[in-house]
């Protein structure tokens, strides 16, 4: 089915280029909107984004724009695929035209200094908005070369969960929905931190057991985390929970990963960041989650560890160490066992 009017897709990196071409695969039409004319000229003259994504075409039906005002009054349906430190500042300007709209956000990111995550801020901006998350195990790369891919919208708004299945599901990419969107947005932006952390130990030759440990105890401390918040942990288990983590923490396509590949190889914060060149959300993650779980009382020794590595000058060796080496716990202590015989 074709909507009659185009929708919007707000950024011109990796993820904005992925979506656009899987809304256009379904016969939509999209405005790609990208804050650099240049870039934008570019790709309606070549049919190919110039920075990110380079050998992916573009699809008939994508027009990348940069006005952004013009983009939003032309849309009814709005997927936000911005880095999460230019979000609010990008939106602000346009809380009215906001308003009466459908916005999706697939930035996986918390802000710094509110610790809020991305829907919440568009809803701080738009509060009559219609708001719902797009999180999943979804490398753009992956999804721009139509890997079976499946993601999750979620949202207590039904029927925009519905709306956004009918525009992206398709052949190779399956869209599920949930009414938990702080669940499976808290899971994807938490497991970016892991997949630095995962990256890194791969880098120093660590094996497969390591990775394996590594991944199961960042799913038992990024949902201890979570049930501190008040969420379901049972959000956890599902696509944007394990599925991105798994993902996050395996692939040489993840930033987050290379990032700390980058780390392992000796390479400074800075010098990893700059190597990579693009968004890497778990570098501004760490801090703020660090200064949360302290702030709660929640016990996250990989996120402890990797803050230690990054900012206060100690070395991975001594790190990996202090958590060997700590006291034993419980496996799963994070759900209450009550009632499974357990
Ligand atoms: N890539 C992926 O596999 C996935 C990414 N995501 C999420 O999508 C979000 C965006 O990531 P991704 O597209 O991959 O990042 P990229 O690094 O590929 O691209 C970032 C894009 O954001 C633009 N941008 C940066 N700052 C601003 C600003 N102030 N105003 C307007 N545009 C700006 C950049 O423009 P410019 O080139 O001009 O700097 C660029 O187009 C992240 O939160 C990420 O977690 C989610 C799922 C998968
Ligand atoms: O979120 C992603 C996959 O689901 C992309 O991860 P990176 O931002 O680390 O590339």
């Amino acid at each position: 089915m074709t909507t009659t009017k185009p929708v919007a897709v707000l950024g011109g990196g990796s993820f904005g280029t992925a979506l656009a071409n899987l809304l256009a695969g379904n016969r939509q039409r999209v405005l790609l909107w990208m804050r650099d004319e240049q870039q934008a000229a570019y790709m309606r003259e070549h049919g190919k984004n110039p920075r990110y994504l380079k050998d992916v075409p573009l699809l008939k039906g994508i027009e990348p724009v940069t006005d952004l005002a013009a983009s939003l009054v032309a849309c009814d349906m709005v997927f936000v695929a911005l880095p999460s430190t230019a979000l609010r500042a990008v939106l602000e300007p346009y809380a009215d035209i906001l308003s009466s709209k459908l916005l999706i956000s697939t930035t996986k990111g918390i802000e710094a200094d509110t610790f809020k995550l991305m829907s919440q801020i568009l809803e701080d901006i738009a509060p009559q908005a219609r708001i719902g998350v797009l999180s999943g195990p979804n490398l753009a790369r992956e999804i721009a070369e139509h890997a079976l891919t499946a993601s999750v919208i979620a949202s207590e708004d039904a029927d925009l969960c519905a709306q956004v299945q009918l525009v992206l599901h398709g052949d190779t990419f399956r869209v599920y929905a949930s009414a938990d969107r702080f669940g499976v947005e808290l899971g994807g932006a938490l497991k970016n931190v892991y997949a630095i952390i995962a990256g890194m130990a791969v880098a120093m030759g660590m094996g497969e057991n390591t990775r394996s440990m590594l991944i199961t105890r960042a799913l038992a401390e990024m949902t201890r985390f979570a049930v501190k918040l008040g969420a379901n942990p049972m959000t956890f288990l599902g696509l944007a929970g394990v599925g991105d983590l798994v993902v996050t923490c395996s692939s040489v396509k993840s930033r987050n990963y290379q990032i700390g590949y980058a780390l392992g190889e000796g390479l400074s914060l800075e010098q990893a960041v700059e190597r990579l060149g693009e968004v890497a959300e778990g570098v501004h993650t760490i801090k703020v989650l660090k200064q949360k779980a302290e702030e709660l009382g929640v016990y996250m020794p990989l996120v402890t560890g990797l803050y230690a590595v990054l900012f206060d000058g100690y070395t991975m060796k001594q790190v990996v160490g202090g958590l060997m080496l700590g006291e034993p716990k419980t496996e799963v202590d994070f759900i209450s066992t009550e009632g499974f015989g357990v």
